[in-house]
């Protein structure tokens, strides 16, 4: 078993209960609440602009033009190709893209692209890509789900974001991912291996929790509505 099928099956526990989470069902469904699908916008825009610095970081750690030229290719990707699933959401409410966008991250993805940047700024590039990999592994994996489970057509309301990460293109992307992970591991110590496991770990309870922070429109304590 390569190391990157021995980090899916020990974290599969966490794969199901994001499959089985309502925010994730609902897009299957074609029915998400519109305040839950706005605050994920919200959120994932600039979660989207973290993860392209963290590939910066990335950048300055490779030490060949192939690595240079893969995260420039990857970072390409999220600029010209991640926008359409955002765009679908937002059709979804009917609200311009550009109102979602600048607003700060709360708690969870806050905490996220902080742990992303810790892996990236202490860690080697194994450490980072395996901090990074639940990104497009889990979202791969969502969008393989929801169109065996329900099918959709191009009257679906989701049917673009749920073909934009069932089919091929995001496969590739994690299957590239997993392939520089797995031949970098090839040559890392066994203490190496076990932070980059604590990395995808951790990554895969944040992926979980950033759908249950938008579906719950989670907020800093003192924006809360309830104080007393
Ligand atoms: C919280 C969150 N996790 C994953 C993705 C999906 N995603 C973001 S960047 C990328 C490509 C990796 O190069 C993929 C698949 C998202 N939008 N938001």
């Amino acid at each position: 078993m390569s190391f990157t099928e021995q980090l899916r099956k020990e974290n599969d526990d966490i794969f199901q209960l994001i499959f089985e989470h309502p925010f994730v069902e609902g897009i299957g469904k074609g029915s998400v609440p519109n305040e839950a699908m706005e605050h994920y916008i919200k959120a994932d825009f600039e979660y989207l602009n973290a993860f392209m610095k963290i590939y910066g970081i990335a950048i300055s750690k490779s030490s060949n033009r192939d690595d240079i030229h893969y995260f420039f290719n990857k970072m390409k990707f999220i600029l010209d190709d991640e926008i359409h699933p955002h765009h679908n959401f937002c059709a979804y409410i009917g609200v311009p893209y550009e109102a979602l966008q600048g607003h700060p991250l709360p708690p969870t993805a806050d905490h996220y692209v902080k742990h992303m940047m810790y892996h990236a700024q202490t860690g080697t590039l194994a450490e980072t890509l395996g901090a990074l990999l639940p990104c497009p592994w889990t979202y791969q994996e969502i969008g393989k789900e929801l169109m065996k489970k329900y099918e959709p057509t191009e009257s679906h309301p989701f049917y673009q974001w749920i073909t934009f990460y069932g089919d091929t293109g995001a496969r590739n992307v994690t299957a590239e991912m997993r392939e520089r992970l797995d031949t970098l591991a090839e040559s890392s110590s066994p203490i190496e291996k076990q932070h980059i496991s604590e990395a995808f770990r951790k990554s895969c309870e944040l992926e979980l929790a950033f759908w249950e922070m938008a579906y719950t429109c989670e907020e800093w304590p003192s924006k809360r509505k309830v104080m007393k």
